[in-house]
């Protein structure tokens, strides 16, 4: 007779969720007995470590993935790194252990209480099966929500379930599989295809979501066939389109007012794979500059309806970009034109940070994939960078910090092959730092840049634009990551200058390593 345990590993297999990313509890252990031999479990110290590379892992494969929690405490710790994967719509399926059945109500030690109540506000589908009989279906329906929603689900199991012995029947749900339709009709393109076509001043709006649908060169060929010129929608988790191509204007910046003031003269602002808008700080104004009309597409039905502002498409935006290619004939690729921005001059005792992003430029491979957590740097990074491949940026997509360490692992364990480097700064580094140990453990070839002010200089920049100089909490001096990566396994050594630096980037590792750089307090 099969077991719940064999049947969820059985269909676990069949979709493909082989990997699972995890840190385990006594309530796990029976579901993780047994597991198939093409499964590979990856353990993280810390459940914020563990989500925050499933999610990099979730990006760099276009594919939902598995993460095995313990209980209420470990989804507990999970839940910071949750909001970035919500943002980023990594479809990410968390499992977590829970007390058996009979034990729950009377809050036994490892008790989940009201164990869907705690992701809900996160999570797309949260589910505890009524009997063990229901998990196999329970699993296959949050494996199923998260690839239809693109969005974290959970899924609780009391853990005495997994031995369960089932009946035959049970197996129906292992062939099950749910795909998604959903281009927009005729009528719908020819409508925005007319649009377009009428306007006198139309502008493309890419969001990082672009990106993760894999639209990124056909963004491109749909920018020079119209002659669009393209910004990239505020707070960008992902960089949609090649950030020195002469189409391309900039990141918009997050503020209502300012986003307006950025797409002035242009009379329709065409919105693909972003919300309306990731705003920031915030700056109150007009959320349209005078005599413009807005046009966004989106697969998510809430993006659509929440958004201030504009009309909404609710469709698959590569389908709807395709659509409106097939209206034009297509015009040759257009070159990308680099012109390198000129280097700041280094402090007395550190480096710009435009500095070491021109190093990184010049020393890194073309198809470099970056996952960059270092918040008063994002202008300078952008006015050295040049990227110009699909998965060449990662961002916490809802700025909590603690993505950056995690995703590099998780990155480069999607991208075997692809060099990846994480630029992360000292502050952020601290939120996610066990990923150093998962790094060691399993070799994972990571270059790690840590960029060293000894402050948290995004928000010295904020106190000054909220009138609240002199708060305390924003200087962190002494720290030393060549000593904490080293205690994590991780070869580690400090850049003393610009040209040691470059020395040091245009060596390569076949597992981790980390450089740490003090650099020159800038403003994001
Ligand atoms: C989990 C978490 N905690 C705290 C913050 C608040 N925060 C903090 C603490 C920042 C400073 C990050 O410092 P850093 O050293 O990583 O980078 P910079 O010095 O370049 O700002 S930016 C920011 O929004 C956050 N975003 N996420
Ligand atoms: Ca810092």
């Amino acid at each position: 007779m099969p077991t719940v345990r064999t049947i969820a590993h059985e269909f676990l297999e069949r979709r493909g969720l082989t990997t699972i990313f995890g840190n385990p509890g006594s309530n796990e252990l029976p579901f993780l007995a047994g597991l198939p031999e093409s499964f590979s479990y990856v353990l993280g110290l810390h459940e914020g470590v563990v989500v925050g590379m499933a999610d990099g892992y979730a990006q760099a494969t276009g594919r939902p993935v598995l993460v095995n929690l313990h209980a209420a405490a470990g989804s507990g710790n999970a839940m910071g790194a949750l909001t970035n994967a919500v943002y980023s719509r990594s479809p990410l399926v968390l499992t977590a252990g829970q007390q058996v059945r009979s034990a729950i109500g009377l809050e036994a030690m490892l008790a989940n209480v009201e164990a869907t109540q705690l992701m809900r506000p996160l999570v797309g589908w949260a589910g505890e099966p009524s009997c063990a009989a229901d998990v196999p279906r329970s699993l296959a329906q949050a494996v199923f929500e998260a690839e239809l929603q693109r969005r974290p689900t959970y899924l609780s199991v009391p853990y005495d379930d997994w031995s369960a012995e089932l009946g035959d029947d049970v197996t129906a749900t292992l062939g099950r599989s749910v795909r998604r339709g959903g281009s927009a009709g005729e009528d719908q393109l020819l409508e925005l295809a007319a649009r377009l076509d009428g306007a006198a001043s139309p502008v493309l709006v890419l969001g990082g979501d672009a990106d993760a649908l894999g639209l990124f060169d056909r963004a491109v060929a749909f920018a020079e066939e119209r002659d669009l010129p393209v910004w990239v929608a505020p707070s960008p988790h992902r960089l949609p389109f090649p950030n020195r191509h002469p189409l391309f204007r900039g990141v918009l910046p997050a503020g209502i007012g300012a986003v307006s003031s950025a797409l002035d003269g242009h009379d329709l602002i065409l919105v693909l794979g972003a919300p309306v808008f990731r705003y920031h700080q915030h700056v109150p104004g007009p959320f349209l500059p005078r005599g413009a009309t807005l046009v966004q597409v989106t697969d998510d039905p809430g993006e659509a309806a929440r958004a201030p502002v504009g009309e909404a498409l609710v469709a698959d935006p590569g389908a709807v970009l395709d659509g409106l290619r097939a209206q034009l004939p297509g015009r040759a690729p257009r070159e990308t034109a680099f012109v390198p921005a000129p280097e700041p001059a280094a402090g007395e005792r550190a480096l710009h940070p435009e500095q070491v992003f021109a190093a990184l430029r010049e020393t890194q491979p073309a198809d470099t994939a970056y996952v960059v957590e270092s918040t008063s740097t994002n202008s300078a990074w952008w006015r050295q960078m040049d990227l110009r491949r699909p998965g060449s940026y990662f961002w916490p997509a809802a700025g909590g910090l603690g993505f950056g360490l995690p995703a590099a692992v998780g990155v480069a364990m999607g991208l075997p092959g692809r060099p990846v480097v994480g630029v992360i700064g000292d502050g952020s580094a601290n939120y996610g730092i066990t990923a150093l140990w998962t790094a060691a453990r399993y070799q994972v070839p990571v270059t790690f840049v840590i960029l060293r002010n000894g402050t948290y200089g995004a928000l010295r920049w904020f106190a000054g634009v909220l009138g609240t100089t002199g708060v305390p909490g924003t200087e962190i001096p002494g720290l030393d990551f060549t000593a904490i990566a080293a205690g994590y396994g991780v070869p580690a050594t400090t850049a003393s200058d610009v040209d040691d630096l470059r020395a040091q980037l245009k060596t390569t590792s076949a597992g981790p390593r980390l450089i740490q750089v003090d650099t020159e307090l800038t403003t994001p």
